[in-house]
């Protein structure tokens, strides 16, 4: 379980992030979204103990980072920063962080396996791909099979045989009940990975809900004889009204409740149409706007 609650970071008296505060639940993958700059990585470096929240609280199983007993064994973390010396290969890299965090040496082996660089094992790291120092930084991450997973931008590099690699890896963590929270600034690289999301902009949460929701309940276009009355009733009834001129735009209603009300208040409907909205749109409208 990760929680952050009202977490602040301030820098010289400017914010990178502010009074952030959100869940990412065992069992499920979380998707941490924003545009470049909006305050992702801040979090997650106060999540890791790597900064030093300004007021607020970012915990892992109900604790501070710091506070963990055994903290490499609860949380496995992917940051952007390069990890590892460019002459070591991927093999000597893994050993040195098994023998660092107490796991068996027989565990490198596996995990090169895992994420399919048993054969590149042997060659320098400084010659990896992009992709394939991806592929190492998670194996690094998965090293103590720890319950909590962080991975900062993970997708940067990978191919569409990568992600499709990592999207299938991140759901085996969250169906062993792992906890998983993955940030990045496209939300079409996880609309098919995550349970959940957190948009954060400007350093500030503007929406955390499961994904199910962000598209769901779409938006309502009707075109009836008297808008006006059709407009009032809707409003009446808790919706959000904006016109076009030519037809009312209607959202927080079903496409039925539009009907009903319309027949309440005695206008003929024309046209009824249901918008499905575009994750990516939606996405946008609230990561682009603080
Ligand atoms: N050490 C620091 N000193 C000063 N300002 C910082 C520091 N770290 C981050 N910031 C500022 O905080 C804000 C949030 O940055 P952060 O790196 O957390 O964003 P991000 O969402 O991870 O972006 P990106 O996708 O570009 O990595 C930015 O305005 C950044 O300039």
């Amino acid at each position: 379980m990760i929680e952050t609650r009202d977490l602040t970071k301030t820098y010289r008296g400017v914010d990178a992030v502010r009074d952030v505060t959100f869940t990412a639940a065992p069992g499920r993958v979380t998707g941490f979204l924003g545009l470049n700059g909006s305050g992702k990585t801040t979090t997650m470096r106060m999540l890791l103990g790597l900064a030093r929240p300004t007021a607020g609280a970012a915990l892992i199983n109900g604790k501070r980072y710091r506070d963990l007993d055994k903290p490499l064994r609860q949380v496995g973390a992917v940051l952007e920063q390069g990890l590892s010396h460019p002459g070591q290969s991927g093999y000597s890299h893994l050993a040195t962080q098994a023998l660092l965090a107490g796991v068996p040496r027989r565990r490198v082996e596996e995990l090169l396996e895992y994420v399919g660089l048993t054969e590149a094992g042997n060659k320098s790291t400084g010659a990896y791909s992009l992709g394939m120092r991806q592929r190492l930084a998670v194996a690094t991450g998965l090293l103590t099979d720890p319950p909590v997973l962080i991975l900062d931008e993970p997708a940067n590099g990978l191919d569409p045989g990568g992600m499709a690699w990592l999207r299938a890896l991140l759901r085996e963590r969250a169906a062993a009940g792992g906890t998983v929270l993955i940030s990045s600034h496209l939300l079409g690289e996880l609309e098919q990975t995550v349970d959940d999301v957190v948009i954060i902009a400007a350093g500030r949460v503007r929406l955390a809900a499961p994904l199910a929701s962000l598209g769901g309940g779409g938006r309502l276009r009707v075109r009836g004889r008297d808008p006006h009355t059709l407009w009032l009733a809707y409003e009446r009834a808790g919706a959000t009204v904006t016109t076009d001129g030519a037809e009312l735009h209607v959202s927080g209603l079903t496409a039925e409740d539009a009907g009903e009300i319309a027949l309440q208040v005695g206008v003929p409907v024309y046209q009824l149409v249901t918008e499905v909205q575009n994750l990516q749109e939606v996405f946008l409208s609230l990561a682009a706007n603080p």
